[in-house]
């Protein structure tokens, strides 16, 4: 595949389509921020973009129900579900993944902090379920070192590491020009057997089919929480996945129209004022265009 090879459009939804064919998926981000740096955002963020991506339903599991006061202010559209942080949070999430067996992608990390609790969260994410997951943010660092303990033993699993997060799984600097990204790529997507984003600018996607650069995005979206917004994009199109459209086709459309909707953004905001939320805002109109280029 080259580099200017745009993505497959997702597939269409049948016109008697009802909201669990568009797929349930389910969340888990956010912190309050006790002792650390409160992160509701990145939970309302990725929450939103998964709404906006088009999946039928979406669960956030919170650690703090202030971060759950957040996403149901934020976006009613969703369902919230607050386990409490403490003693006995794994088990609970664990309980919350059992209950949603039918989900069709799930996703774990982005702006969960650094706490010891993190690991064994990803991990009941890792091993509770089959379908596609995501695993971004704190969810990368709580494996620093360790890539290798991502691997799952059944169900796709997507890592979407900003070069920080990739250098911090490989123990290593991840160097600036395109060949070292891609390594680093393949370095990463080998040793967790994943499909690997490394994020940046030109995104480097590596999967069984091989490597894409994506062509899509600015230096606008180099501001906090548009990585939220991909991850929580990139599950609602993993939903979508079925026998015309894989694991790759998802990850490489959300990367795209993440890119392109803020590309559309800056064209009202300009690039300095580009704001995580302006790109949550343009998803639909981005994925439109990747939808007119069907068939082409
Ligand atoms: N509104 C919110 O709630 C937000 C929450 N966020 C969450 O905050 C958590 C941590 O984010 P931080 O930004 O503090 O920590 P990061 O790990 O993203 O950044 C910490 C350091 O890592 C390095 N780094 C970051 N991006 C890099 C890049 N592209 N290339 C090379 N080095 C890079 C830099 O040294 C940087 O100072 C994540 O879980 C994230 O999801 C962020 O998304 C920002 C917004
Ligand atoms: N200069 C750039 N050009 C294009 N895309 C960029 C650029 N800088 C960042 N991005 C994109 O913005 C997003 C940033 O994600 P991330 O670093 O995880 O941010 P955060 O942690 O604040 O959410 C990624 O999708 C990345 O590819």
């Amino acid at each position: 595949m080259s580099d200017s090879d745009r993505p497959r459009p997702l597939p269409s939804l049948a016109v008697a389509s009802h909201k669990g064919d568009a797929g349930r998926v389910t969340l888990l981000a956010g912190s309050a921020g006790d002792g650390g740096r409160a992160m509701p955002g990145s939970a309302v963020l990725a929450t939103r973009a998964a709404l906006r991506g088009g999946a039928g339903l979406v669960s956030t599991i919170t650690l703090d129900d202030r971060v759950w006061a957040a996403i149901a202010a934020a976006a009613p559209e969703a369902l919230p579900v607050d386990v409490e942080g403490g003693a006995g949070t794994v088990e609970r999430v664990a309980y919350e993944l059992e209950r949603r067996a039918d989900d069709r992608a799930r996703a774990v990390g982005p702006g969960l902090g650094r706490g010891q609790v993190v690991r064994p969260l990803v991990e009941a994410f890792l091993h509770g379920g089959d379908g596609p997951l995501v695993v971004d943010a704190d969810g990368l660092n709580a494996f620093a070192g360790r890539p290798q303990d991502l691997r799952r033993g059944r169900g796709a699993l997507v890592i979407t590491p900003h070069p920080g997060e990739a250098a911090r799984l490989l123990d290593a600097r991840v160097g600036d020009s395109e060949d070292a990204r891609i390594d680093a790529a393949r370095r990463l997507a080998d040793s967790t057997c994943s499909v690997c984003v490394l994020k940046g600018h030109r995104t480097v996607v590596v999967d069984g089919d091989g490597v894409w650069i994506n062509s899509t995005g600015n230096p606008g979206l180099a501001s906090g929480g548009t990585g939220d917004v991909l991850t929580g994009l990139l599950t609602a199109f993993l939903a979508q996945v079925g026998e015309a459209f894989s694991v790759g086709d998802a990850v490489r459309a959300a990367v795209w129209v993440h890119g392109r909707a803020a590309d559309l953004a800056v064209e009202s905001t300009g690039v300095r004022a580009l704001l995580a939320s302006d790109v949550v805002d343009r998803l639909g109109a981005a994925e439109r265009e990747l939808d007119a280029g069907r068939g082409a």
